[in-house]
């Protein structure tokens, strides 16, 4: 893919800290060895997540200055609308804080105690909303998606037979919705087909079956079905992004990543009953329904960097950065998730750390020792993200990953360097890596606050 240039130039800096050994070995043993738990002024390049650490727009900045603070009714509610309506074709719009707050109401509106909810592949809160909602989620990606070397090019696809049979197993009135995210977080930011969304359709509209989706990355998804779809290059990603939703009943939307804002989120969809519900909830829980625990500004930001995230320079530049890393770590040797995702390169820590089981903690042992090395910090996608099943087993999943994500439009690609220099030292010395055990164990999402300690 060509490297394009950063299609923006710089009109603000933020300083970063360049830390010692010593100032690294001291504040990662304060953080318990957990990533979450380090002071963002002890870290050099911050690639824990591309989660509300995008750098806004002028034109971002400048619409947060009109923001209309009314209670109810505010302006910037009507801008989001119109917003999404534009960009994304769905008429109805309810604001949430982020993107959890949508999937909360959601699972809330649509799931019984007891009915179950397929999807390709397990994301953390949304899981954990639709079992607090009584939902038991079912992993419906195909395989390829839980093999690192595989190199499928949409490996987010749903596989339609295992969806078949689950329909088959509890009968399509026992399924709550099926949920499809675009890109694939935990599979290594992959994509799905077009074709394959369509095809989930259809089943969906055989058994009469509610189609959601999970629309965080749905601009990065929309570049890989230009890249790599017959049918689609050259057409605008902003089109593809207009098609793929158009086979959608609605999504729940974390604005921290594809609407290039640092908070928001919303529920879009085109059912007036299920947005009926939503508001009911939404006073509850978040806000009024024009503001949804967000203020007018934030709304405002939403409505602009929705619109910027579909252009096709910024997303080649972007995605452009992704690979550059990746295919850095490539030449040397260092085993990564294959193919490139569109928002993180994903290191596989079980073959990089070949030597430890996965209960000693591969993947939250690397990133310790990533950030050891250089200030670099990362995340862990592995067995302790994974947490414990319902009788309260330590779930195993194929995929110990460490995740190094890249921020939208924040980092160069000399950043990129240093980040790639420091895992590929890493990867020289990895046979003298030990790993880690739990010292405390949050209860749920243990990943974002259990403390380690070395074996
Ligand atoms: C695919 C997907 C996500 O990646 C996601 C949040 N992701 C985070 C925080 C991440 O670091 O990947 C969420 C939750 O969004 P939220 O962090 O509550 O705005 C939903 N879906």
């Amino acid at each position: 893919m060509p490297a394009i240039a950063e299609p923006y130039r710089i009109k603000m800096v933020e300083p970063i800290t360049m830390t010692t050994r010593e100032q690294r070995e001291a504040a990662i043993r304060a953080a318990g060895y957990n990533t979450f738990l380090l002071r963002s002024d002890d870290v050099y390049i911050d690639l824990l997540t591309d989660s509300g650490t995008s750098a806004m727009s002028d034109r971002q900045w400048s619409a947060m200055m009109m923001g209309d603070e009314a209670y109810a009714g505010a302006r910037s509610f009507d801008h989001l609308v119109e917003s999404v309506r534009e960009n994304y074709g769905f008429p109805l719009v309810c604001p949430t804080h982020q993107g959890r707050g949508a999937e909360h109401l959601i699972s809330k509106i649509l799931i019984t105690p007891g009915q179950h909810v397929p999807g390709n592949m397990y994301f953390t809160t949304t899981r954990v909303h639709q079992e607090l909602a009584g939902g038991t989620f079912h992993d419906v990606i195909i395989d390829e998606a839980h093999d690192p070397a595989s190199r499928h090019p949409f490996k987010g696809n749903v596989d339609l037979d295992k969806f078949q049979a689950l329909i088959d197993e509890v009968g399509a009135d026992q399924i709550a919705y099926i949920n499809v995210a675009v890109t694939v977080n935990m599979a290594g930011g992959q994509p799905v087909s077009m074709a394959n969304i369509r095809a989930v359709r259809e089943i969906c509209d055989r058994y009469g079956i509610i189609l959601w989706s999970d629309a965080t990355r749905l601009a990065e998804n929309a570049w890989f079905i230009q890249e790599r779809e017959d049918g689609y290059a050259g057409r605008p990603v902003a089109e593809i992004v207009r098609e793929m939703l158009s086979h959608f009943d609605g999504i729940t939307m974390s604005g921290k990543k594809d609407c290039l804002v640092n908070i928001g989120g919303f529920l879009a969809m085109r059912d007036e009953a299920i947005l009926t519900k939503a508001r009911e909830l939404v006073v509850v829980y978040e806000g009024m329904p024009t503001y949804g625990g967000l203020a007018g500004r934030d709304l405002d930001a939403m409505a602009v960097g929705l619109r910027e995230a579909l252009d096709d320079d910024y997303l080649t530049h972007r995605i452009g950065q992704v690979r550059y890393l990746g295919e850095r770590l490539q030449a040397a040797g260092v085993p990564i998730v294959e193919p490139i995702g569109g928002h993180a390169v994903f290191i596989d820590a079980a073959a990089f750390l070949d030597h430890l089981s996965q209960d000693e903690l591969p993947a939250q042992t690397l990133a310790a020792e990533i950030f050891l090395d250089s200030g670099v910090r990362s995340m862990e996608r592995g067995i302790v993200s994974a947490g414990r099943d319902a009788d309260g087993n330590n779930r195993y999943p194929k995929l110990e990953l460490v995740r190094l994500t890249i921020p939208r439009r924040v980092y160069t690609n000399s950043h990129m360097d240093v980040v790639a220099d420091s895992v590929i030292r890493v990867f020289q010395r990895r046979r003298e890596i030990q790993g880690l055990t739990f010292v405390y164990e949050s209860p749920t999402l243990r990943f974002f606050t259990s403390r380690f300690e070395p074996l």
